[in-house]
């Protein structure tokens, strides 16, 4: 009998166990020689907390709002592509599976619903915005590190497909001309916007009252630009180093940008998270809240939405006890203080 798994990594290797091959690996992969994915996930290792002791920490509270609306805890669901190739009920379970644990789930406009990612006609991008906020949905997220697709190497082998998006159907095909290399990045070339600029803020403030949320600043000179273009939030993000190989880690660059944003809006992050305690560290180093890409993907193929519930509640169960043990009963007790980077170290043998 199949042992329940007691942390998130386990739940890739039960995705990896039920996948085909060719969709585990799109889900797992990274661009090129993929040195950024193992980076967003060993850079958190090279930070260690600072425990305080002697507080009383026999109430932990980890509720918290993000954009007026209140979350159960600081960990929120990024939004990832095709969910249906990782399970039949697709993003219906994983938008269940963040709602049993009171929590926000951005959807990604591959998906089945909406859009957060600005195509080269216009025109859909606006039907897509429009029908989301006739939906209900509360924001809108641009993923601003995509003018083309990032070089998936796995996905190249494969010969990658992408299904029928839903989102599209009677607006545009996803069906592309591929018989050669990944079908994602032909039907990237032929949709993605490489021409993108700043101005795209003003544009979508013009079709929609939602607040806008731009997702991949990995600079200060981007945090101030995206606050001078008024945005509502900023996502610290390297797409899951899917993008841009050689990008730095997420979490080496976040107290950057938060110095940059000066508090002026929300600043979320992703990109590594696979335990509490790297919740812990990006909220020491200024991040309101986390985004979760893989591990839900994985939990979703592995239990459907019982996996997507079981890896959100894990992340939270484990960010509880840390707070415990750091003498955090707050999350606004978790300070600067609290953390010790790399560089903070080698600083010290000097
Ligand atoms: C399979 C997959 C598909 C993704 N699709 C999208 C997408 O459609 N739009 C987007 O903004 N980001 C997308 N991302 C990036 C995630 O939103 C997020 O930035 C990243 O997964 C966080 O890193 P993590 O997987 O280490 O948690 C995708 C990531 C993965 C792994
Ligand atoms: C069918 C289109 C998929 C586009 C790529 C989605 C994505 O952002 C990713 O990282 O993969």
């Amino acid at each position: 009998m199949e042992s329940e798994p007691v942390n998130v990594k386990e739940f890739q290797e039960l995705a990896k166990q039920v996948l085909p091959k060719m969709y585990y690996d799109y889900y797992a992969g990274g661009a090129e020689d993929q040195y950024t994915l193992k980076q967003n996930v060993e850079a958190f290792q090279r930070i260690t907390i600072r425990p305080r002791i002697l507080v009383d920490v026999s109430r932990i509270d980890m509720s918290t709002t993000v954009l007026g609306h209140e979350i159960s805890a600081p960990i929120m669901v990024a939004p990832t592509a095709m969910h249906q190739l990782a399970h039949s009920e697709g993003e219906v379970a994983t938008a269940r599976g963040a709602a049993a644990c009171n929590t926000i789930m951005i959807l990604s406009y591959n998906s089945t619903c909406t859009v957060e990612e600005v195509f080269k006609r216009r025109d859909i991008s606006a039907q897509l915005v429009q029908r989301a906020e006739k939906s209900g949905f509360k924001a809108v997220v641009l993923t601003v590190d995509a003018p083309r697709l990032g070089r998936r190497e796995a996905d190249i082998k494969n010969k990658m497909v992408a299904p029928q998006l839903k989102n599209f159907e009677g607006l545009l095909s996803t069906a592309v001309n591929s018989n050669d290399g990944s079908g994602l990045e032909a039907y990237a070339n032929e949709t993605f916007d490489s021409s993108l600029c700043w101005e795209v803020i003003g544009w979508l403030r013009s079709i929609t009252s939602l607040p806008i949320l731009v997702k991949g600043v990995l600079t200060h000179e981007d945090a101030r630009m995206a606050v001078e273009a008024g945005v509502d939030g900023i996502v610290v993000s390297n797409h899951g180093a899917r993008q841009l190989d050689y990008s730095p880690a997420t979490i080496s660059v976040l107290e950057e940008v938060v110095h940059a944003v000066g508090g002026k809006v929300p600043v979320l992050f992703d990109g590594g998270i696979r335990r509490g305690t790297d919740v812990f560290k990006a909220l020491a180093l200024g991040a309101q809240a986390v985004l979760v890409g893989r591990p839900v993907v994985y939990g979703l193929a592995a239990k459907g939405e019982y996996g997507v519930r079981r890896v959100l509640e894990m992340l939270k169960d484990e960010l509880e006890l840390t707070m415990a043990l750091s003498g955090c009963p707050r999350l606004q007790d978790i300070t600067r203080r609290h953390v010790r980077t790399e560089q903070e170290r080698l600083h010290s043998m000097l």
